[in-house]
């Protein structure tokens, strides 16, 4: 994508540094984003996955009988993969406490109280709500520290991408983007794949450059993270992401797979939800989303109505498709309404009535649901 003058977003973006750049990225080095920490601490990261690795797993090498070696292997894979599971588990649990932890220190710096979705807990530093005192402001900070001392034990953001790149081999299915070429084929019947003239798709937070090379020839794909596994990534946080300014900038397709679970704050996660639709060709531009399951079937505040609602408010009036698989959720929307805060605008109209229209709410009250 050419990018003529850069017009940076005003999205509401604190905690992660700006890495806005379009060019490889691995002359850059950043904070690593979520521990806040500087560089990268997972040298012997995979070593740490290992030892995560239930005890007792057995190697093929001490096996006798062919049979048993199939087993085992089938064990070991399954041990792993549980392990897997359970690293990217503690990573979120710990990203969505820090979040928390960091909102409440904001809103009571800002005197906003909590964050307009109950992520700030509450506080306030003006009269009205309950005050946020010095020795929860000491809490906080001194579990954040702990947090940011157990992602790095973890082996920080590189160790949970190796782990979800592990989750995204052959072997456990493979990657995502399957299910979302069908549906691209389908909204482009009369695309030439041949003509030279490629669909631009943007892949945020992608794992691998190479999700869609084996459709090169029509499909032009833009891979980005906060954090590279690869020099053919660019290092960029989506919300940092300069908003295109002419209709060539624009992409056809925005893949957000498995990305704003990511993220532990939920302003933010509204925030690139709403930033995805600025990036898109109104009228033909699809978003594809990927989320846990348990996000959409077993969540107390949010679920397939709610979600479908909420994107329609941004402008993705067509839900094209939708599939509740096993462990994922995928969707496909479209694009029929441009955005009306294309420069990024924070606090428009349409932000505040958005804001307005879906404060959390109990949707589902039962003792097993997520909160
Ligand atoms: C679970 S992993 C990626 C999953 C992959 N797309 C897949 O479908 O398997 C989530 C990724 O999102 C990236 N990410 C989170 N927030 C981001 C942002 N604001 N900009 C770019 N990448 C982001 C993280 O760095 C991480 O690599």
């Amino acid at each position: 994508m050419a990018v003529k003058k850069p017009k940076r977003s005003t999205a509401k973006r604190r905690r992660i540094p700006v890495t806005a750049s379009l060019a490889p990225t691995t002359t850059l080095t950043t904070t690593n984003p979520t521990t806040g920490h500087a560089g990268s601490s997972s040298a012997d990261s995979l070593s740490v996955l290992m030892a995560l690795t239930p005890s007792g797993a057995e190697t093929t090498s001490s096996t006798s009988s062919l049979l048993t070696i199939k087993s085992s292997k089938a064990v070991t894979r399954k041990k792993s993969s549980l392990a897997t599971a359970q690293l990217i588990r503690r990573y979120h649990t710990l990203n969505k406490e820090l979040s928390q932890c960091l909102a409440r220190i904001d809103a009571s710096q800002t005197g906003t109280g909590a964050n307009g979705n109950g992520n700030g807990g509450g506080y306030q530093r003006s009269q009205g709500g309950p005050r946020y005192t010095a020795q929860q402001k000491g809490d906080d900070l001194a579990r954040i520290a702990a947090i940011r001392q157990e992602m790095d034990d973890l082996g920080g953001l590189d160790m949970y991408q190796k782990a979800s790149t592990l989750g995204q081999s052959k072997q456990r299915g493979g990657d995502s983007s399957k299910w979302l070429i069908p549906i691209i084929e389908s909204c482009h019947p009369q695309l030439d794949k041949k003509a030279g003239n490629p669909l631009r798709l943007l892949d945020i937070g992608a794992l691998s450059p190479h999700n869609y090379q084996k459709y090169a020839s029509w499909i032009k794909a833009t891979p980005i993270d906060l954090n590279p596994q690869d020099p053919l990534i660019t290092k960029m946080d989506f919300l940092e992401m300069p908003i295109p300014t002419s209709k060539d900038q624009l992409f056809d397709v925005v893949c957000l797979s498995l990305v704003v679970n990511f993220v532990g704050d939920p302003t933010q996660r509204g925030e690139i939800l709403r930033h995805s639709a600025r990036f898109l060709v109104p009228g033909s531009g699809l978003l594809y989303l990927v989320l846990p399951l348990p996000c959409i079937d077993n969540s107390r505040y949010m679920d397939h109505e709610l979600l479908v609602e909420m994107m329609a408010a941004l402008g993705y009036t067509t839900l094209v498709s939708h599939h509740l698989a096993k462990k994922l959720a995928y969707y496909a929307f479209r694009l029929d309404i441009a955005p009306v805060d294309k420069d990024g605008k924070k606090g428009s109209k349409k932000a505040a009535v958005s804001q307005l229209l879906f404060p959390k709410k109990m949707r589902h009250d039962k003792p097993n649901r997520n909160k």
